[in-house]
């Protein structure tokens, strides 16, 4: 199986849902005006809760080419779980993806390996596609090596969930929102690391057929060179795809790579 690559928007606490319909249309105008082929590429959203019925309806009514998923979810199906979402809620509204283990999550709220484990099971049984998302400090890549913490928290979601169609995404966290991305070689050498975790964890065909993507101060002007990369099937696009006309063209990165 090839991989599609996969372009991801994390519009974190950013836009409301009028603001998303807005953003959602522009998005497939550009794309459609640039004559982006949605066969080649996968693009995808990711708004806060609140704008995903709008996001849906539009998408469903217009048939546009643009996947959409939800930020987090809870590892429960239901209950006194004041302030979460389920799966269930998620598939219920088309979503296809849900990010689990953002940093931002891991560290705003405390959310452990062990969380992103059950939160990614709970993806895979509503039948969404989970993006997990690792990545280690500076320092951490510094003092083990590169890739061994991100393989690490990897092992703990692959160890407790059956194998299933997931997306991986490599963020270093001194890249993400900082404007320094890591070189293309940097996270390549982190994205094989993560790919041979798979073949240990689920097998050979599960590694070769799992998206990896790259997160962490993506742009236009860098996409290029991440793609370039064999073990690199994408993007987790924070703060870039808050602009369209920016999203839009790292969703074109073939035209930079020249594929
Ligand atoms: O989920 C996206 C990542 O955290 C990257 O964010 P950034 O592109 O703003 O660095």
């Amino acid at each position: 199986m090839t991989r599609t690559p996969f372009i991801a928007g994390n519009w974190k606490m950013n836009l409301d849902h009028l603001q998303a319909i807005a953003t959602v249309q522009k998005l497939a105008w550009t794309l459609k005006d640039a004559r982006h082929d949605h066969a080649d590429v996968e693009v995808a959203v990711f708004p806060p809760f609140t704008d995903l019925r709008s996001v849906q309806t539009l998408i469903s009514a217009d048939k546009l080419p643009i996947a959409f998923g939800a930020q987090d979810l809870s590892q429960y199906d239901s209950g006194a779980y004041t302030g979460d979402v389920s799966g269930a809620f998620l598939a219920a509204l088309d979503a296809k993806y849900v990010i689990v283990g953002h940093s931002e999550r891991r560290t705003m709220h405390g959310e452990t390996d062990e969380v992103v484990a059950a939160k990614t099971a709970a993806a895979v049984k509503h039948g969404l596609v989970p993006v997990v998302c690792v990545g280690e400090t500076g320092e951490q890549r510094e003092q083990r090596g590169a890739g061994v913490v991100p393989v690490e928290q990897l092992q703990v979601v692959l160890g407790a969930v059956s194998p299933a169609e997931i997306v991986v995404a490599y963020e270093p966290v001194w890249a993400i929102g900082s404007g320094q991305a890591a070189t293309a070689e940097q996270a390549q050498e982190d994205c094989a690391a993560l790919r041979r975790g798979i073949a240990a964890a689920w097998g050979d065909q599960a590694a070769a057929d799992t998206r990896v993507l790259y997160g962490g101060s993506v742009k236009s002007g860098n996409i290029a060179g991440f793609l370039r990369e064999p073990d690199i099937d994408g993007a987790l696009v924070g703060g870039a795809s808050l602009d369209v006309q920016e999203f839009a063209a790292i969703a074109r990165f073939q035209q930079h790579v020249g594929l």
